[in-house]
Order: structure tokens, then sequence, then C-alpha cells
């Protein structure tokens, strides 16, 4: 790409050097720099791009970004000057891929829970309609049947460019996202032009990266700020009614708002809500009337995921016949409240709940059903927010019986993270074993039939970090087995 049109997107300090005519490549990351390439330097958590410009010199980089000097020969090198190089590389990765996201509808979906799960909802009902979408977040990078495996729930600004590109490329038309709060907040969504913006809730999580709930909610605010002023597009906000962090975003944007809520009014409102074992079912009150909506998806909160989902959807110009009858033909979002199918006389789900609010959701919305007890699995990653571990652990409290474990250890010891979450135990029927594998075991060997057990934390994931390694796992697995051998040929999958 001509070298001067991509840094004309910048707000530069200073250009020291000649500029090549073109440069060949983008990069952050000097192992990957092709000869003739730019290299931005970003400061990172754990090193400085900037410390790098010797190796990307020596792999050919062309010019340099920076936000500081930088030693290198201004015969052979040019070296850009500018304020935020993490801004910086959305706005050159965005014009170098020339602009993907003004080629397609770019769906936000931000907020402490809930975001996979309302991405995956609009994903599903997309693609039942024939719609070409793809869409990126914890779980990987979905382009037309295939899924990529991603880093982060939001990647940096190079990869989440290249990732519109590339769904534009293999002609999408929507694209979602889920927006972190750390994504808004080290720059990764510059450049991504969005359309509609979501916003799910606002709860304890990530204290140990915000600081403060106030941070926090300002760091989802980005996404909303980030929708610009632009008046001649068409852009939906759709935010929670019954969440009071939505009040604040709205200030943030004068684009048209679609509310949704159970709780209170809302222009996509679900009431009469059913929920058991094998679905939920709720009337929808919307702008063009009400519907009866029945789905797989299971407990009160995917009820208000689903009416995000649909709000967005509605603001994107589908029918809402069309997608209710979709959302009836979901089946379940992979990892999140997801039963696994066997014929075992008890009721195991896999879930993904790592926050207080979400554990009391996972929890909640089975007690309509319960039969017996309620068995729950709960871990907490190492080296990450300390300060939910006693919150997780009362919520947990609502369930009769809790194991304690770990989720990612990482490299804290698990008796520190174990003596954390206990304390915030309410009665005593509850268990502490660090290693998760024999957690899991022991929920099992406790259960009796027509009990629930859920398997919190771990989701989608196939794996588990001890140290710095990643050790295969699947609690569906070890829980399968182990319920196999307690209770014999019954426990066959399905
Ligand atoms: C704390 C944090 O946000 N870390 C992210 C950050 O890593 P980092 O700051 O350690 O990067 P670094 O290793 O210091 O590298 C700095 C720069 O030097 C470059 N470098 C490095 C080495 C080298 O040899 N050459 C070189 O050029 C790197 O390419 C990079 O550009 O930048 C990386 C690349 O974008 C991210 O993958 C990484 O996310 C880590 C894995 C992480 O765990 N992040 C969490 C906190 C996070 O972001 N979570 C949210 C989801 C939260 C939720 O649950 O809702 C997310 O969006 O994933
Ligand atoms: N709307 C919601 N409100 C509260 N809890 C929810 C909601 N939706 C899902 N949950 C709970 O939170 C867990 C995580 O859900 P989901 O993955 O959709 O959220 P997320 O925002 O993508 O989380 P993460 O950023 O950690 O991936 C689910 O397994 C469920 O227990």
């Amino acid at each position: 790409m001509e070298a001067k049109r991509l840094i004309s997107v910048l707000p530069i300090k200073q250009v020291i050097g000649e500029l090549p005519l073109e440069v060949t490549d983008l990069a952050v990351d000097s192992r990957s720099v092709s000869a003739g390439g730019m290299f931005v330097c970003i400061e990172g958590h754990t090193v400085d791009g900037h410390d790098y410009v010797q190796k990307a010199v020596d792999s050919g980089a062309r010019v340099i970004v920076a936000s500081k000097p930088v030693d290198v020969d201004p015969d052979k090198v040019a070296v850009i000057l500018v304020e935020d190089t993490s801004r910086a590389i959305g706005l050159l990765a965005a014009c170098h891929y020339n602009y993907p996201s003004k080629e397609m509808t770019l769906i936000g979906v931000t907020g402490t829970n809930g975001k996979t799960t309302v991405s995956g909802i609009i994903q599903s009902i997309l693609q039942a309609a024939g719609e070409s979408s793809a869409m990126t977040g914890t779980i990987g990078f979905e382009l037309n049947g295939t899924l990529y495996e991603t880093e982060n729930t939001t990647g940096d600004a190079l990869t989440t460019q290249s990732m519109i590109a590339q769904a534009a490329n293999e002609g999408c038309s929507t694209m979602t996202l889920e927006v972190s709060s750390h994504g808004l907040i080290e720059g990764r969504l510059a450049g991504a032009e969005f359309d509609i913006a979501i916003f799910t809730n606002l709860t304890h999580d990530h204290l140990d990266f915000h600081g403060t709930m106030e941070n926090y909610g300002n760091a989802k605010a980005l996404l909303f700020s980030q929708l610009g002023q632009d008046f001649s597009k068409r852009k939906f906000v759709v935010v929670n009614a019954d969440d009071a962090w939505s009040e604040k975003l709205l200030d943030k944007t004068s684009y048209p708002v679609l509310t949704y809520g159970i709780l209170n009014d809302a222009a996509f409102r679900g009431t009469n809500i059913n929920l058991t074992a094998e679905g939920t079912s709720f009337t929808l009150s919307s702008p063009e009337g009400d519907y009866d909506v029945e789905m797989n998806l299971i407990g009160e909160f995917n009820v208000s995921n689903a009416l995000a989902a649909t709000a967005a959807l509605y603001a994107k110009g589908m029918m809402i016949d069309d997608i209710v009858k979709h959302l009836g033909e979901i089946t379940a979002i992979k990892g999140r409240m997801e039963k696994v199918e066997t014929n075992l006389p008890l009721t195991i789900y896999i879930d993904y709940a790592h926050s207080p609010d979400a554990i009391e959701k996972a929890i909640t919305s089975v007690l309509p059903y319960k039969k017996n007890k309620l068995i729950f699995v709960i871990g907490t990653g190492g080296n990450r927010d300390r300060v939910k571990r006693p919150i997780m652990a009362e919520k947990a409290s609502i369930a009769d019986y809790v194991v304690l474990t770990t989720d990612d250890p990482r490299n804290e010891a698990y008796e520190t993270i174990l003596a954390e979450l206990a304390v915030g135990m309410k009665h005593d029927n509850y268990a502490c074993i660090g290693d998760r594998v024999e957690a899991v075991r022991h929920a099992i060997s406790v259960a009796e039939p027509d009990d629930i057990v859920i398997f919190a934390g771990k989701g989608h994931e196939d794996y588990q970090i001890i140290g710095s390694v990643k050790y295969p796992h699947s609690d569906a697995e070890i829980a399968l087995s182990e319920a196999l051998k307690k209770f014999g040929t019954g426990a066959l999958e399905k």
C-alpha cells in the first residue's frame, strides 16, 4: 500500500527520515514483520514493543510507528512519532484493509455477562435465515462454518481489522463482535465502524484491571461513544432497561435507542416467562405487537439475551416473525448452561459463569424445576480479580451443595484461591478441592438421582492453565466417565 496514504490517517507528531513509496504489510509483533513492512510499537503489560525495533528492522521493516524516539538509521528506516500507538494501529489497519467494516453491518456486544450468548443467538438466527455472517469473541472467530481460534475475547486492533476484512471478502453482510472492556480501553476496536451497539449488563468483574465499577462502566461506554455522530448513517443503540447503567450509556450517543427488558417497561419486553428443564417460553411485546416465543435456551437470563438479540436484528431490518421462528430453532450456545445429553438419572449442565451475577443467574435458572439437590461446582482463576472470590462463593451458596475449585489456577496456589472463595460461603455444605479433575469427580460422587449438577467456570474451554502450561481438560468428559462408573450403563451418552 502507498505509505503516504496509509500514514495520512494518523495524527502525526513528527516524521523522521524518508518515507518509502510503498509498505508491504503491517505488524505489531517483530516476529511477523515482512521485508518492506511497517512495524507499530505497542507498550504492553509484559514488554514494550519499542524494545523490538531492531529485530523488526533486521526482518526488513522500512517504517516504524512509535510513541517515543527509537534508535534507527534515518537513511534506511522512517520513523513516525505519534501520541498513542495502540490507537494508531487500529486506524492504520482499517486503512490497510480498506475500511472493511463499512461494507457490512457491524454489531458490537458489550456487558459483563451475555456477550457470547447474545452474539451466538444473532449469528444462529442470521445463519438460519440464510444470511452470510460472521462472529468473533470468547469462543473464537466463526466464519462460514469454520471456527478459528482467538487469543482474546476482543482481539488486538490488527487482528480485529483482518478478521473483519476476511469476513467482508468472504461475502458476509453482517459481523457480530464481542466487545470487552479491556479491548475498548486498549483501543483494540479503533477503526471498527459499528452500526449497532448492544449493552447487556454491568456487574462485578475485572476490578483487578479497572479498579472501580465506575471505571469499568466508563470503559464499556466507549463502545457507545465510538458510534460517532454521523447522522447520515442508520445506527442503533440497544440497551437493557433492567440495568441502571443503561441510562449513563444513553448520554454517550444521539442515535435511536431500542430498549429491552423483563422487569421494566421496554420496546422489547419479555413477560409470562415459563422456565422448564427443556426450555423457556415467554410473550414478546415489541413495536410490531405481541408474539409467543418458545426456545430451547434455559433460564430467565436467556430471555434477556434473546430480547437483546431480537432488538438488534429488528434494528437491522429483520421481520420479528422470522426472528421468533429461528429463536426456537437454536439448540444451545456452547458451554453456556449447555445440557449434557445423557440417559443419566440426573441432569448435568456445563456453564461459563465466573462472575458473581452470572453464578446467581445460572443457579436460579434451574431452581423452578429442581426436584432434589442442586450441586454447583465453581472455580475461579489464579492471578486475577481476587475481590470477587468471596462474592462468587456467597452467590454459589444458593445451591444445596457447593464444590469450590479452580478454573485456570495459573501460578497461584490452590490454597489461597480456595481460602478466599470459602470466606463467602453462607452454609457448611461444601467441599474445597483445588484439583479441578478431582472436584468434578467429587461432585458426581455425591450426586443422587434427580439431582442437578452445574459445572461452572470452564464453559466451552477444553483446557486448564496450570502454571503457564495448557493441559487438556473437559468437565463433561470427566463427569460422564465418573457417572458411568457410579450409575452403570444408564449413564451412556444418548
Ligand atoms: C493484560 C492484557 O490485556 N494483555 C494483552 C496484551 O498482552 P501484553 O500487554 O502482555 O503484550 P506484550 O507481550 O507485553 O507485548 C507488547 C507488544 O510487544 C510486541 N512484541 C512482543 C514480543 C516480541 O518478541 N516482539 C514484539 O514485537 C507484541 O506483539 C505486542 O505488540 O496484548 C495481547 C495482544 O493483543 C493480548 O493477547 C493480551 O491479552 C491477554 C492474553 C489477556 O489475558 N488479556 C485479558 C486480560 C483480556 O484482555 N481479556 C478480555 C476479556 C475479558 C472478559 O472476560 O470479558 C479480552 O478481550 O480477551
Ligand atoms: N444476560 C446475562 N446476565 C447474567 N448472566 C448471564 C447472562 N447471560 C449469560 N449469563 C451467565 O454468564 C455466563 C457467561 O455467559 P456469556 O459467555 O454469554 O457471557 P460473556 O459476556 O461473553 O462472558 P465472557 O466475557 O467471560 O466470555 C453464562 O454461562 C451464564 O452463566
